[in-house]
């Protein structure tokens, strides 16, 4: 049985090509000619042999048969653990306090238990030395730097009171943060010279920049309603572009809150005309993002939507071809997440954009002047169009779009008046001046660790760190967890993964109904029925009890994406053991920019990005420690990569002036042992457990596989990515494949791997030769059109593309060649995961 588990690998897993050592069949009868060369030892001897230590490598045996196998393995590298007898083989049941021990569990134990002298790789073995970390956690308390300012009301800042008290009563936001305080007093005004000026709001991650332009944009607007001839036929006053679906609902979902406002004071006698039901009747927001039809889209813009939160590819969309889309008036144009905008290659967008609106406002006005629209006159067409643009960053790409976006903008930075009573006008900052001078830092409540994780033990570590921050967390009602990863796949894989080993024996978690589905009474711009997802997004995982756990990515469709979101923001989902569960996303960057989403207690960069740097890092780890709440980051790094810590640390510090950012180092043994529990060692075994019944869940199943090998290889790819500034910390040619595909539950690194729609990844140096799995013509076209469909985006042909350009990489034809130590990985059978698990 076990060397069924051991052996089939080749049956059906789709792993095909050349072995690495370059002879047929080498492999299988490697490991057979270990066998039977142990075998005969034992007979000569006639004596079981000694118990090999857990931790120290087993010194090698004379008698061992010289296979080429073992001439792959460098002559510095310990021999591999070979399990002698079913006793020692057979980890012992969990002693975690949860863990149940069931008549299945004891049975799939007896039943995997190893053979004797089967060949296993340790986790806890071969792994490259890691020095342990220098930086202690000291917790010392830090005041934060984005939370709201004692010293400071809404009302001193010139808000109305309508606003001033809705925000108190029904949004709980008592006093403005330090941008919100910097920002108001000049977006506030309706002084001519301050209303001509456009601007430019810079601050940290989660320091309040929405409600910085949505309170100002309402207050203008309010007065408006005054004017008999206003109801929403006026179109749209003001518009807000923002770089993803995401980020577009959820201002939107913002901006819903504060319209809900009451028009009218509590205190306020019933004589008065109820001027609420015209308010509210007008003055509504709409929101414009792919998927939708045009044609619901459209028949709402005629209706008219004062304020409409966009995407920019669509509102372009609508701009050139929706002739009812009346946006002539409109006064405020806001670009939030300019960084992002810019990035995601927006610019020409945004200038299609601006040139859009000034013609409808020419044309609108013209119309106007020759009487040939039924508008009544009334309308302030000298009052220019104030643009603002937002951004956590001021990078060269963001200067340029200030450069023509806006016209004499003023700069707005949350440290020019974070004194307190300093409300005095200062000298204006240039946006270039404020570039040089600018640091993009995290919170500095926001407490930053990494761990340096050899390659096999990612995984392990993952649900170690995820267990613990789970347990830290679960007094906190509804807290949540974000792990980011490198590329789509490597997202399904790892939710899937985990959704799996809920199921009893390891098997795939019960086909429950999406949780996208139950999006289905969401209503899109039009007012009709969101189409259910196609995509299942939330699951549980039985290692993490009590936790939902959501994925994330932009392969996602729209409905999924957003009902991901909205799951793991806090609803409560189907899977939900209770209510206010804690949960954990899985996501690509996508979530990286912007999002908001309450009670993130911790990030975890399982990897670090592969773009952006720095500033990325900042941004991930800015989704928690959001206006003044605690929060936590965790970096994995690999032990070819410990500089990152240092080059992170210094490029976020900037200037040698300002206060130092630390990253504090923990020890992965530490991460485990805290995850898994146990004494001593313990931890180590349990590890281990986990890992063989993540193991046997690839093994399980054909889709399984290709999701853990689509999941490294696409990993590889995101990988090879890294620029070319970070290729001192980030190479691909570092990376052991076989350990790395141990983070994928996979016993080899896959090799030879064909991937429908053309990109081939050769065998990995070493490796073992299996036997190629034949692909059907249903799985060619299914697979194409997976492929297809998860890698049609620009991120993925820039990395086939830079895979292709690494000549040392390459063979011919954009083949990526990996390395791998492949053979010390093939493992006994495990036990049921039931066994596993704490419950
Ligand atoms: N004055 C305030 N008091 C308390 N909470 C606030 C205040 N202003 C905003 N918030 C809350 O702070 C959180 C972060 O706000 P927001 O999303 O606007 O930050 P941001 O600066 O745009 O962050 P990012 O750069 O990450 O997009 C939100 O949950 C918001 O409700």
């Amino acid at each position: 049985m076990d060397d069924d588990l051991v052996l089939n690998i080749s049956t059906d897993d789709g792993f095909s090509g050349k072995g690495g050592a370059g002879k047929k069949g080498g492999r299988w009868t490697d490991r057979l000619k270990v066998k039977r060369g142990l075998k005969r030892k034992e007979r000569a001897e006639e004596k079981p042999a000694p118990k090999p230590k857990p931790k120290a490598a087993p010194a090698p045996t004379p008698s061992a048969p010289s296979t080429s196998e073992e001439a792959r393995v460098p002559s510095h590298r310990p021999r591999k653990r070979v399990r002698l007898d079913d006793s020692e083989a057979a980890p012992s049941a969990p002693t975690h306090s949860k863990a149940p021990q069931t008549s299945r569990t004891a049975q799939a134990s007896s039943s995997q238990a190893p053979r004797p002298n089967q060949i296993i790789s340790s986790l806890f073995t071969y792994n490259p030395k890691v020095d342990a970390p220098t930086q202690q956690v000291i917790s010392k308390p830090v005041a934060p730097s984005n939370a709201p300012l004692d010293y400071s009301t809404f009302s001193g800042l010139g808000l109305n009171p309508l606003l001033v008290s809705h925000l108190t009563t029904k949004m709980s936001i008592l006093k403005p943060t330090a941008i919100q305080r910097a920002s108001l007093p000049t977006m506030l005004s309706t002084a001519p010279e301050k209303t001509a000026r456009d601007i430019f709001i810079q601050s940290q991650t989660g320091s309040g920049k929405t409600l910085s332009y949505l309170l100002p944009i309402i207050q203008d607007l309010l007065p408006l309603s005054s004017l008999s001839y206003i109801d929403r036929s006026i179109g749209t006053l003001a518009v807000i572009i923002a770089p993803t679906r995401e980020l577009a609902k959820q201002i939107s979902d913002v901006l819903e809150a504060l319209l809900k406002m009451r028009l009218r004071a509590e205190d306020d006698s019933t004589s008065q005309p109820d001027t609420s039901t015209q308010l509210t009747r007008w003055l509504v927001s709409g929101l414009l993002v792919g998927g939708a039809t045009r044609t619901h889209e459209k028949a709402r813009l005629r209706k008219g939507v004062p304020i409409l939160v966009s995407t920019p590819g669509r509102l372009l969309d609508h701009l050139q071809n929706t002739s009812s889309f009346n946006v002539g008036k409109c006064r405020w144009l806001v670009l939030d997440e300019s960084d992002q905008l810019m990035e995601l290659g927006f610019e020409e967008t945004i200038k299609g954009i601006m040139q859009g609106l000034d013609g409808r406002r020419r044309m609108a006005k013209q119309a106007v002047e020759e009487g040939t629209t039924n508008e009544v006159g009334g309308w302030d067409w000298e009052r220019r169009r104030r643009t603002v643009l937002c951004s956590a960053t001021i990078r060269e790409d963001v200067q340029k779009l200030a450069g023509t976006a806006l016209q004499n903008p003023l700069m707005i930075k949350a440290t020019e008046v974070d004194k307190e009573g300093d409300l005095l006008p200062k000298p204006e900052p240039s946006i270039a001046a404020a570039a040089t001078s600018e640091t993009f830092t995290p919170p500095s409540q926001l407490s930053q660790k990494y761990v340096t994780v050899p390659l096999k033990l990612r995984l392990v570590a993952l649900v170690a760190l995820l267990r613990t921050l789970v347990a830290q967390v679960q007094s906190q009602q509804g807290a949540k967890i974000i792990v980011f990863l490198s590329c789509t796949d490597s997202v399904d894989f790892h939710w899937n993964l985990l959704a799996g080993a809920s199921m009893e024996g390891g098997g795939d978690a019960e086909d429950e109904e999406a949780s996208g589905e139950d999006d289905s009474d969401e209503e899109d711009l039009t007012g009709s029925k969101a189409k259910p997802a196609l995509e299942k997004v939330e699951s549980t995982c039985a290692l993490l009890p009590n936790v939902n756990v959501f994925r994330l990515h932009g392969s996602l469709p729209n409905a999924a994406r957003l009902a991901a979101l909205k799951g793991f923001a806090g609803r409560k989902g189907k899977n939900a053991p209770a209510q206010d569960a804690a949960s954990v996303l899985f996501c690509t960057s996508v979530a990286a920019r912007g999002l908001d989403l309450p009670l993130v207690r911790a990030v975890i960069q399982y990897d670090l990005p592969t773009e952006g740097g720095v500033t990325e890092y900042v941004h991930r780890v800015g989704r928690t420690a959001r206006a003044g709440k605690g929060g936590e980051a965790w970096s994995f790094i690999a032990p070819n990569e410990v500089d990152w810590v240092k080059w992170a640390e210094t490029k976020m510090q900037g200037d040698a002036g300002n206060a130092k950012v630390t990253l504090h180092g923990v020890a992965v043994e530490d991460l485990l042992r805290s995850g898994f529990a146990g004494r001593g060692t313990e931890y180590e075994q349990r590890a281990t457990d986990v890992q063989l019944a993540f193991e046997r869940w690839v093994l399980q199943k054909k889709e399984n596989a290709q999701l853990a090998r689509s999941g490294f290889l696409s990993h590889m790819r995101a990988y090879a990515t890294h620029p070319s500034n970070e290729k001192h910390i980030f190479h691909i040619r570092n990376l052991h494949m076989g350990h790395l595909a141990k983070a994928f539950a996979l016993r080899d690194a896959p090799n030879a791997v064909k991937v429908p729609g053309g990109t081939k990844v050769h065998n990995p140096k070493g490796a073992v030769k299996v036997k190629a799995h034949r692909v059907s013509n249903k799985e060619k076209i299914d697979g194409a059109k997976e492929w297809e469909r998860d890698h049609s985006g620009d991120a993925e042909k820039r990395m086939q593309a830079i895979v292709r350009a690494q000549g040392r990489l390459t063979k011919k034809g954009g083949v990526l060649a990996s390395y791998s130590g492949a053979s010390e990985f093939q493992i006994s059978g495990g036990y049921d995961l039931e066994k596993l698990v704490g419950k």
